[in-house]
């Protein structure tokens, strides 16, 4: 094999159909299951975008009705999952909370080793109802506080927040916040999906597959960006007695220093779209918004200003995880809960491709050109 025909980072690789998602960088568009996404975030909750990719149907009155009264029977968080989370230290990763609860649950699952669609749905929508309460007990514990039980009054967004915060948020913040839930749910073979499906294809179980998910999402090139986002922004220092205008000046500033010294700015730029994400107006005004909501508009001011640089330097865009951080920061999550969070949406999406993978599976093992030394003999 010539080094011609190696792509590294399988970039431009075509591995395989998907009925799932469809992400098209010169429209600029994502369709989940044909529905562009900036419509479904517009107007339908996350439980409902949920059952599309897992069904590839949105769901009728009564089946929503079904989905919401399971997610709110199951949100409890279990008590192994809690006495297993007990055992790790305060000061590692939550990405590692999020790991290891999601390996508890497959260990727990009754299910666990059976792969029928059936089982595998019931899985998914057990992870999709129980991963809140690992992230907000988390979230609590670094913080010196006890556990809110869930309420069953309130949806998936308003409940997640409430046993994050222990207190009602704000209707436009629980609506922002449903919005990066829709917006992070899917996207085709990104670096997680695509380990999911690799792992699906040994025919492995689905938790398996969804630690090993959890594993690639960390990383900063992929979902630790909104994290990263964030560690920019406390780098330049965040002045709420700051305007807008100074705040973007100061901002450009720094970003065209960072880019003079070499540095890759996490947040910017993305494999597939190279002319902007699909996603970012519709994370931007949900952004906008919170920024009216916390009347912090410095905020904004950091937010333009390394954008703007950016484009004026490099005309690299950003992606979903540069409005997303803000977003959540000015939520009050602290900044290493943000890639969890990232995850309680992809669930639904590693999920569905899971069960697309199982469905039509072909083992999935690429080659590789060897340009180690050439074949030699033990003396
Ligand atoms: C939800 C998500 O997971 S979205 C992705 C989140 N990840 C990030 O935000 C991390 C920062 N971004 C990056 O590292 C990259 O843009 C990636 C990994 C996302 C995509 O990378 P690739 O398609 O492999 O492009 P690649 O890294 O080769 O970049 C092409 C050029 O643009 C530059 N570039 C790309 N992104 C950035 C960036 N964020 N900051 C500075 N320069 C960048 C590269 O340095 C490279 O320049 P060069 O040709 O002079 O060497
Ligand atoms: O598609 C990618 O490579 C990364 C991404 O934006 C996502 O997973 O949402």
């Amino acid at each position: 094999m010539s080094e011609e025909e190696v792509r590294k980072g399988l970039a431009g690789v075509i591995a395989d159909y998907t009925a799932i998602s469809k992400v098209n960088p010169d429209s600029n568009s994502l369709l989940y299951r044909g529905y562009p996404v900036q419509e479904l975030a517009a107007s339908k909750s996350f439980e409902a975008v949920a059952l599309l990719l897992w069904t590839g149907e949105l769901p009728r009155e009564e089946e929503l009705t079904v989905f919401e009264a399971f997610e709110r029977a199951n949100r409890s968080l279990d008590s192994r999952v809690k006495a297993a989370i007990d055992l790790l230290p305060l000061d590692c990763h939550p990405m590692d909370v999020g790991r290891t609860a999601v390996s508890v649950m497959g260990a727990n699952h009754a299910l666990a080793q059976d792969s029928s669609p059936e089982a595998e749905l019931d899985k998914a929508q057990s992870l999709f109802a129980q991963f809140p309460a690992v992230v907000a007990y988390d979230q609590r514990r670094r913080r010196g506080l006890g556990i809110v039980q869930p309420r069953t009054d309130l949806d998936y967004s308003a409940n997640f927040l409430w046993m994050t915060f222990g207190e009602e948020a704000a209707p436009e913040v629980v609506d922002a916040f449903r919005v990066s839930m829709v917006l992070y749910a899917e996207h085709s073979f990104n670096a997680s999906t695509f380990t999911a499906r690799v792992i699906t294809s040994t025919l492995s179980d689905l938790h398996s597959a969804v630690t090993g998910a959890i594993g690639a999402l960390k990383g900063p090139l992929h979902g630790g960006a909104n994290e990263a986002v964030m560690h920019t922004f406390e780098e330049l220092g965040i002045r709420s007695d700051e305007s807008r205008e100074e705040a973007a000046t100061r901002a450009k500033a720094w970003m065209e220093d960072a880019l003079a010294a070499k540095k890759k700015i996490m947040g910017f730029g993305h494999r597939v779209y190279k002319n902007g994400d699909s996603r970012v107006p519709t994370m931007k005004a949900a952004l906008e918004r919170m920024i009216t909501h916390y009347k912090r508009p410095e905020m904004m001011g950091l937010y333009d200003g390394l954008e703007e640089a950016m484009g004026e330097a490099k005309a690299i865009k950003p992606n979903l995880d540069y409005p997303a951080g803000p977003t959540y920061h000015l939520m009050g999550f602290d900044t290493d809960m943000f890639t969890p969070l990232f995850i309680a949406s992809r669930i639904t999406g590693w999920t569905a491709h899971i069960m697309e993978q199982r469905a039509a599976n072909a083992l999935i093992r690429p080659l590789s050109a060897y340009n180690g030394v050439a074949e030699r003999h033990v003396a």
